[in-house]
């Protein structure tokens, strides 16, 4: 009876995990509805616009995405494109059809999500042509795999898999042609909070014994140990989402330290606040024109309670470390 109880409160967890992917949806589709950023993809993963976004919430995201951008760009950049990605916990992200737009394709770009998650994925990308017409389009023969929760092209691969279970993870990606000698930067956007230390801790481990040169950005929360942090964890809570990983995102110190015994030479942390202030500020600019926000010290407490962490290890000398902001 009480491994039966354990099981549906852990699937129950693990629904409500799920279920995070189309709140990161509905919000960044809302914010490129009002004009924070471009991405013509996102309807076909999010066709109603949804419910009015608070503007903390969306210059919030925009940061989020802008930030991520960034670090990622100028690493394909710095490898010339001849490089991987993996999206860990991709959900219904769209940013394999921005690199192929703007000419930045890596090699090959990998999503992994849980296997419900990957099915809706699939599903969309084989109805709407906007979305296929380009993994088509970069692959050389006429077939390419796919089945429910796994498709696979030259350039695009997207596989279910429980993130936690590390050794059937890294079985799929092989399997997928996965190129441990190339350069590879690992993504994990609003994901690794979702599981135990010990769990992210596996991930990030894995990560950098797999590849002797690589980069991994990992967006999350930070300084969750205060008043403000606690009321975001009690607001996930009444959702049913338990926020497993908290215990790394005390500070950014924290975030820096489980790269760093990890097997990753170099780490940086930056909160969003500070990420907010080094984009470029021209664009910062155009975004705070589109809404007004009354509430400047929310929206400040809000950036300060996420954080970008990078950390990088380069037996190529392709000078990793100082890509920054
Ligand atoms: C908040 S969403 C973020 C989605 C995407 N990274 C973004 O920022 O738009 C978290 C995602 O991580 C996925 N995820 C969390 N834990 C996972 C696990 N153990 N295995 C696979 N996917 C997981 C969820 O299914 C969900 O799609």
């Amino acid at each position: 009876m009480a491994a039966r109880a354990a099981f549906t409160d852990s699937d129950t967890a693990d629904e409500a995990v799920r279920a995070t992917c189309d709140d990161a949806t509905t919000c960044k589709r809302f914010a490129t509805s009002k004009g924070y950023w471009k991405d013509p993809y996102m309807q076909y993963f999010a066709r109603s616009v949804g419910e009015r976004k608070a503007p903390e919430i969306n210059r919030g995201y925009y940061a989020r995405v802008q930030g991520m951008n960034h670090l990622l760009d100028a690493f394909i950049r710095k490898t010339e494109c001849d490089c991987q990605v993996i999206n860990l916990g991709a959900g219904l992200d769209t940013t394999f059809w921005r690199l192929k737009e703007e000419n930045l394709l890596p090699r090959k770009f990998f999503e992994i999500d849980f296997p419900t998650v990957v099915a809706r994925k699939i599903h969309n990308i084989k109805k709407k042509p906007p979305l296929s017409k380009p993994i088509i389009e970069t692959h050389s023969t006429d077939s390419l795999l796919l089945d429910a929760h796994s498709l696979d092209s030259d350039r695009y691969c997207i596989i279910g898999a429980d993130l936690r279970d590390i050794s059937t993870l890294d079985q799929k990606l092989k399997k997928f042609q996965l190129n441990q000698e190339l350069p590879t930067m690992l993504l994990s956007e609003c994901v690794l909070v979702y599981m135990t230390p010990s769990h992210s801790s596996n991930i990030i481990h894995w990560a950098a014994e797999s590849f002797h040169t690589a980069m991994f950005i990992n967006y999350e929360q930070v300084n969750m140990s205060d008043r403000f942090g606690q009321v975001m964890i009690e607001n996930l809570q009444r959702r049913q989402c338990n926020l497993a990983g908290v215990e790394a995102c005390q500070s950014l110190e924290s975030q820096k330290e489980r790269f760093l015994k990890s097997g990753w030479e170099h780490a940086d942390a930056l909160d969003m606040m500070t990420v907010y202030s080094m984009l470029p500020q021209e664009d910062v600019a155009r975004i705070e024109r589109l809404e007004f926000l009354d509430e400047k010290e929310l929206l400040h407490q809000l950036l300060q309670h996420y954080s970008i962490c990078w950390a990088t290890k380069d037996k190529l000398n392709l000078g990793l470390s100082q890509l920054a902001y």
